[in-house]
């Protein structure tokens, strides 16, 4: 799909008679606080939080549920909103989560008025206590829709995007449980594969370098640079995910899901030998059943998540060749009608 980049940065003046106005790009543009008390009935709800934001449930439209993201009161956080803001203006894919909105006072607050996603991300979905089990079918599906997100901002977009934070908790979940990639407030834009972060602060590089654990790739820890391939890296750990029904990073235990998972990648990286169906089953999700998963679906997504944490970063897939590599041999995603445009 083309790129949406009729995007034009709008100036906003904080007053509290201007009416909200529809921009054309269908995005609301509120110009006053008292706008965003009253979508979010005054901060009624809060529906998630994260390192740089809150996130309210909303009423857009009056009655149509959204999500309203806020940065207040910080001129470190406001530059985040900027970014994520800007980045959001420009994209327009089903598997990425729609701006509706925003509030930018130009200065020190901003709030993002998005799509809501009734299923939440898919860390709590994986991870919680929850006696719903996601399917293995939707894990294939989300892997896949995932990856088509990636493809979007990697490959489609004008300037390209690199995410910069692909993990399960900023992958959202709608009520179909398909995936919308949201949080582009880590984004770096328009580069073609690689670029040399702009030098920063001791403390602010300390914030950006740390990353999430579990997700962040080891080379660009040790070295700075940002890439797709980093992407790559943090959409492998989510394969993983998908697959174990692990953590990316246990605290309890201290321990990353890759370095669980390290044995048996090497395994699944050497083709010479024919791993034992046995071993590949152990590491499934206990709670899906054994029976339920096609062994080469299963060996599919470990070879495509062994070969996204792979090292060096330059021999890791596209995130093009990893969508048609799961589309080639994982046929119920072209059921699910999930082939289209690769
Ligand atoms: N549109 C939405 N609909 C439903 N829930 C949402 C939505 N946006 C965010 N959330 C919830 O809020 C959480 C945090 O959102 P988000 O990752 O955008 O915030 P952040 O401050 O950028 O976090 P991070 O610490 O990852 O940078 C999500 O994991 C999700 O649970």
């Amino acid at each position: 799909m083309a790129c949406f980049l009729n995007c034009v940065r709008f100036d906003v003046t904080t007053t509290t008679t201007e009416k909200p106005t529809s921009k054309g790009s269908g995005v609301t543009c509120y110009s006053s606080w008292d706008d965003v008390e009253t979508l979010t009935s005054n901060f009624s709800r809060l529906i998630g939080s994260g390192g740089y934001s809150s996130i309210y449930m909303a009423r857009f439209s009056g009655s149509d549920k959204a999500a309203l993201k806020v940065h207040v009161s910080s001129h470190r956080l406001y530059q985040v909103f900027r970014l994520e803001l800007d980045i959001l203006l420009r994209l327009q894919h089903p598997n990425i989560v729609k701006l509706l909105g925003y509030f930018d006072d130009s200065e020190e607050t901003g709030a993002l008025l998005l799509e809501y996603l009734p299923q939440g991300n898919l860390q709590e979905k994986l991870h919680s206590s929850s006696k719903q089990v996601l399917p293995w079918r939707n894990r294939t599906a989300i892997a896949f829709q995932l990856v088509q997100a990636i493809v979007h901002i990697h490959e489609e977009c004008t300037p390209q995007i690199v995410h910069g934070d692909i993990k399960s908790s900023n992958v959202l979940l709608d009520k179909n449980f398909d995936c919308k990639l949201c949080d582009f407030g880590s984004a770096k834009v328009g580069f073609s594969s690689m670029v040399q972060p702009p030098t920063m602060s001791t403390r602010s590089r300390q914030v950006r370098m740390v990353g999430s654990p579990g997700y962040t790739d080891p080379y660009y820890l040790k070295t700075g640079i940002a890439s797709k391939k980093m992407d790559m890296y943090g959409f492998g750990v989510v394969v993983l995910e998908l697959v174990s029904g692990k953590e990316a990073f246990s605290a309890e235990r201290g321990e990353m899901l890759v370095h669980i998972a390290a044995p048996l990648i090497r395994e699944v990286l050497d083709s010479s030998v024919d791993i034992a169906e046995d071993k590949v089953r152990q590491f499934l999700d206990p709670r899906l059943s054994r029976d339920s998963v096609d062994i080469d679906e299963l060996k599919t997504m470990l070879s495509v998540a062994a070969d996204c944490i792979g090292s060096p970063p330059s021999l890791r897939p596209s995130a093009v060749q990893v969508a048609e590599t799961l589309v080639q041999k994982i046929p119920s995603l072209s059921f699910l009608g999930c082939g289209k445009g690769v």
